[in-house]
């Protein structure tokens, strides 16, 4: 499987997803805000945690706009994989890729702490090493967390089975504790909580690994 990790200024966590990556047996290029290609033979595109642009206008919004977005749409439209994790989860909803936002964090604080989430769905190639109902502890780091949608399309994302993570206990004020989503094709998955840190015992957990694991698997035999 080979990933491309998209890296911006201010981007925290790319190297990180990197390593994530490569410890499930992928190989990773990075790739740069100002590139408007993504390398030849790309399966996946992980858009990585952080503050792109320096969270100036909104989380995500001028990445959003960045060339290197339009080849991660062009990619997700012909569908193609894409992880978008924390500020890449904001990214993904500020290009359309995923319905919603993510607003201020309900307390208006930013939150940073392990949280316990419940895998909502084992029916996608991100949560298929999980089983349903699973409560596993994964960090978040965030202050514009808190998942908002209209009620139609929160409807719309639990009717068609597209949740793939919720907070145990809700920590931001996210709308039906929603803490990660997928896209109607199932290969985009956005999602606020850091599996990538907890990926390795030295992060003290390792329920993240599962998730860079199944999609390994699936690609490879894809
Ligand atoms: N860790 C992150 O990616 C943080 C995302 C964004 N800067 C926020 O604080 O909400």
């Amino acid at each position: 499987m080979h990933a491309a990790v998209v890296v911006f200024p201010g981007s925290n966590c790319d190297r990180d997803l990197a390593v994530a990556f490569e410890a499930a047996g992928a190989k990773v290029s990075m790739v740069w805000h100002k590139d408007s290609e993504l390398p030849e033979g790309v399966d996946i595109v992980g858009v990585p945690g952080g503050f792109s642009y320096g969270d100036y206008l909104r989380c995500g919004a001028i990445a959003a706009n960045s060339p290197i977005c339009r080849s991660v749409a062009a990619h997700a439209n012909r569908g193609g994989y894409v992880l978008g994790i924390c500020n890449g989860f904001q990214v993904l909803t500020e290009t359309g890729l995923l319905p919603g936002a993510l607003l201020r964090n309900a307390g208006l604080k930013y939150i940073c702490k392990t949280v316990g989430l419940t895998v909502e769905t084992t029916a996608s190639d991100y949560t298929s090493g999980y089983t349903a109902g699973e409560v596993i502890d994964i960090p978040i780091a965030h202050h514009d967390g808190n998942y908002f949608a209209d009620a139609d399309t929160i409807a719309q994302l639990r009717g068609e089975d597209r949740v793939a993570f919720s907070y145990a206990e809700n920590p931001n004020g996210a709308q039906d504790d929603i803490a990660g989503i997928l896209s109607e094709n199932r290969r985009v998955l956005g999602m606020m909580p850091h599996p990538e840190r907890a990926a390795d015992p030295v992060h003290g957990g390792t329920a993240g690994a599962a998730l860079f694991r199944a999609l390994t698997g699936a690609l490879e035999t894809a």
